[in-house]
C-alpha cells in the first residue's frame, strides 16, 4: 500500500531565505506524527507545505499517491482539518458557530443542518469541555478555551487527517493532556507540532525534529530525543530518564551553571 503521504525532496525558499530543505519521509495512517524543534526551524513552514499553502516549494508532497498541488481546496478540506496557531479574526459569532463551520466542507452554501449535524457539533463541544459554552461568542473566551473551540470544529469536519500547530498552546496541563488523549483516541492519522518534548514523547508514536529547515532525526521518541542530539539542537545541557507511569522517555533541560561549559548560546 502506498504511504497516505509522502514528501520527497522539499525545498522551500522566501525570497533569499532558505527555510526547508531537502525534507523526505513518509507517513502512513493512522500514525501520529509530531513535528518538535527549536523556534524558526520551520515547523509550521513544513506544515503551509503539506497543505499546498505555500507553493512555492520544490520537490513533491504527494497525498495517497497523487500530488498536492493536483487537489482542489475543497477536496483537501474534505481530507484534512487544520486548527492553525492564529485563529482568524472571527465577528462575534457564537461558539456553536464557529464549530458548525467544521460541517462546511461536506455541505453546499444553502443546506441547512439536520439534527445529526447539531448532534455532531454538541458531541464536539462535549468531547473538548465547552457544552455549557455553545451560546458564548468566541472572541470573549480565553486563548485555551478558543483552542479547544478550533480543536472541536476540527473533529466535527471528520477529516482523514487532523493537522494541528501547536495544539497544547495556551491549554492548562489538564487540558493539555484531556486534548492529547483524545486526538490519539480518535484513531485516525495526526500530524502536529508540538513545543513541549514530554507531552510529543507521551503521545505522539513517532517525532520528526527539525533545525534550522533541515530534518535531523526521524523515529520512534525514544530514538529521537537522545540527550546529546537535543543538547546540540536546543544549545542547552538535557538530561534524560524514563517516566515510571507511562514508560515513555523525559527529557529536563537546565542553563549551565557558572563555570561549565555554556555552549555556542542562541543566534
Ligand atoms: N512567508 C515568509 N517569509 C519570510 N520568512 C518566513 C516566512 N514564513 C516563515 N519564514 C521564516 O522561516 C523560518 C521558519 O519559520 P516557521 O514559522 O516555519 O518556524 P517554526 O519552527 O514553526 O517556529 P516556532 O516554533 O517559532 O513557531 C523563520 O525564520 C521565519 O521567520
Amino acid at each position: 500500500m502506498p504511504a497516505l503521504i509522502k514528501l520527497d525532496k522539499l525545498n522551500w525558499s522566501a525570497g533569499d531565505k532558505h527555510i526547508l530543505k531537502d525534507i523526505s519521509f513518509e507517513l502512513n495512517k493512522g500514525e501520529i506524527l509530531g513535528i518538535i524543534g527549536p523556534n524558526g526551524a520551520g515547523k509550521t513552514s513544513l506544515l503551509n507545505c503539506l497543505l499546498n499553502q505555500q507553493k512555492a516549494f520544490t520537490g513533491s508532497v504527494r497525498f495517497k499517491g497523487k500530488n498536492i498541488t493536483g487537489y482542489s481546496p475543497r477536496e483537501l478540506a474534505k481530507s484534512f482539518a487544520l486548527v492553525a496557531q492564529k485563529a482568524a479574526p472571527v465577528f462575534n459569532l457564537s461558539v456553536f458557530d464557529i464549530v458548525r463551520m467544521g460541517l462546511l466542507p461536506h455541505k453546499n452554501l444553502f443546506s441547512l443542518d439536520n439534527d445529526f449535524d447539531k448532534h455532531q457539533i454538541e458531541l464536539a463541544l462535549d468531547k473538548v469541555g465547552l457544552a455549557d459554552k455553545r451560546h458564548d461568542s468566541f472572541h470573549i473566551l480565553s486563548g485555551g478555551e478558543q483552542q479547544r473551540v478550533l480543536i472541536a470544529r476540527a473533529l466535527v469536519q471528520k477529516a482523514e487527517i487532523l493537522v494541528l500547530d501547536e495544539p497544547t498552546n495556551h491549554l492548562d496541563v489538564y487540558y493539555q493532556h484531556q486534548i492529547l488523549a483524545l486526538l490519539q483516541g480518535l484513531k485516525i492519522t495526526v500530524i502536529m507540532t508540538v513545543h513541549d518534548l514530554n507531552l510529543a514523547a507521551q503521545y505522539c508514536r513517532r517525532l520528526l525534529l527539525l533545525d534550522q529547515g533541515q530534518l535531523i532525526a526521524d523515529g520512534a521518541p525514544e530514538n529521537v530525543l537522545s540527550s546529546s542530539r537535543l543538547s546540540k539542537v536546543f544549545r542547552l545541557p538535557c538530561q534524560q530518564d524514563t517516566d515510571p507511569l507511562t514508560g515513555k522517555i523525559r527529557v529536563y533541560f537546565h542553563l549551565p551553571r557558572r563555570g561549565q561549559d555554556a555552549g555556542e548560546g542562541r543566534a
